[in-house]
């Protein structure tokens, strides 16, 4: 006898209609016989089975699939074709914003979303205090989630989730927005769902702990299954092809040449027809309004040169020119590093560090200079670049957005560095007591 199947894919797609422009989705609705659509395949051809108490992690890069995936499964979208079987209760933990009402409180939450999973009232009663603490925020549960914020969110999804005794437990990249006390119990309670049989699927960034909680794993690259199998072999697959991914993305630098520029200020801006400075990057046409561009971009090492692999704790510089195309009072520029997964470690801007920013007009560039210890564990990552204004209404209109333009690398120096991948600096003291 087969163990028994609690999901289970045939050749399952999935097609996105997308449009051009926004009107064109309300033109094809006025005129119908006319597609103005075009498709895209999220996902093609899935076939896979997970076992009743199997836990399975989902991997890939952003836009490979796996929420539209996790989706299916839980019933929020339909396969385009094949066969999709899913058997027992499904607790989901998608992104935010996928289950509570925002104008009911917490409380009203959990009694609806019971009801919604097929609790009766008195089933809720009775796990009410339960679900309360483990979720642990306090009279904010008699407050509407509107008022929460995204931890809070967070906390409130999981433990509802959890105390509604799934089969199938799916839980997305959400657990990341809680603190590291609240995922250190979402880990354990798991682990404890796991050890009593329940079905879980998890997709996360974090490839450690894919590792250490799932047996078995999907590797999913431009909706299909690259690979399947034990999570140790598919991760390594991950690893291997990331890098690879990555390694070919360090291009030739377009070097615009000589001059040391690490005297420009704001009066005298540097313009394309200088062509005379050195290390100075173009970016790639990122999306964005467009508003203002970024013209240039350039990483420095401790020497003020141009390089691509830094020693732990080395100070660096990125510099960075956009031109304004608008005249704009409130604006920022910033970035963005990124592990080689794709997750987002630390950024600034120019709103949060520095304060009287000068007023610009039509046409003017403002270069922003950004100076820091990179206490980044030996590895690769990768740099985003953006540049945005804030109009009256306090809106952020992103302007140009480059997404991971640069590749680095941290050199393995010493036995120094920390074992965390970000190192925040902290004043530590100690004295020997006698
Ligand atoms: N409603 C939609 N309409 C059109 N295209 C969509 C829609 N939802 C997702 N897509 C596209 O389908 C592809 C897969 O998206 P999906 O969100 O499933 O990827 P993902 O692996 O979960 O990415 P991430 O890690 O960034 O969350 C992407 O190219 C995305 O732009």
């Amino acid at each position: 006898m087969g163990e028994e199947i609690a999901i289970s894919l045939k050749n399952v797609s999935k097609c996105y209609k997308r449009y051009a422009h926004p009107v064109d989705r309300l033109k094809e609705l006025l005129l119908p016989g006319k597609t103005y659509a075009q498709e895209f395949w999220a996902l093609t051809g899935i076939s896979f089975e997970v076992i009743k108490g199997e836990t399975m992690g989902i991997i890939g890069r952003n836009g490979a699939g796996k929420s539209t995936l996790l989706q299916l499964i839980c019933k929020t979208l339909t396969p385009t074709s094949g066969e999709l079987q899913v058997n027992g209760r499904v607790a989901a933990l998608l992104e935010l914003g996928a289950g509570f009402n925002p104008e009911f409180t917490g409380r009203e939450n959990v009694y609806m979303n019971g009801a919604i999973m097929g609790l009766s009232k008195q089933e809720v009663d009775e796990r009410f205090e339960q679900i309360a603490a483990f979720a642990d925020i306090g009279d904010f549960i008699e407050q509407p989630v509107k008022t929460y914020s995204s931890g809070m969110y967070v906390r409130l999804a999981f433990a509802s989730a959890i105390h509604i005794d799934p089969d199938i437990l799916i839980v997305d990249e959400a657990l990341a927005v809680g603190d590291m006390f609240f995922q250190a119990k979402c880990m354990a309670r798991m682990r404890k769902m796991m050890e009593a049989g329940v079905t879980v699927l998890f997709v996360s960034h974090d490839i450690g702990a894919v590792k250490s909680m799932c047996r078995s794993c999907i590797y999913l690259e431009e909706g299909t299954i690259f690979h399947i199998g034990n999570s140790e072999s598919v991760v390594n697959q991950y690893l291997k092809k990331t890098r690879e991914q990555l390694e070919s993305l360090i291009q030739p630098d377009i070097l615009i040449t000589a001059k040391n520029t690490q005297q420009e200020n704001l009066e005298e801006p540097i313009s394309e027809a200088s062509a005379e400075i050195d290390f100075w990057q173009l970016p790639n046409t990122g999306y964005g309004s467009k508003k203002s561009i970024l013209e240039k971009y350039r990483v420095l090492d401790s020497d003020g040169n141009k390089s691509d692999s830094f020693d732990w704790s080395e100070k660096i510089t990125i510099q960075i020119l956009a031109k304004f195309f608008v005249s704009a009072k409130n604006y920022s520029i910033g970035f963005l590093i990124r592990d080689i997964y794709g997750l987002d470690l630390f950024g600034t801007n120019l709103r949060y560090e520095a304060a009287n920013l000068p007023e610009l007009q039509i046409n003017q560039r403002l270069l922003a200079t950004f100076t820091f210890d990179l206490m980044l564990q030996p590895g690769t990552y990768t740099l985003t670049l953006g540049v945005s204004v804030i109009n009256e209404d306090n809106v952020e209109d992103i302007c140009d957005w480059q997404d991971n333009i640069y590749v680095f690398k941290i050199n393995k120096l010493n036995n120094l560095t920390p074992e965390t991948k970000v190192y925040i600096p902290t004043k530590t003291e100690f004295s020997i007591v006698l």
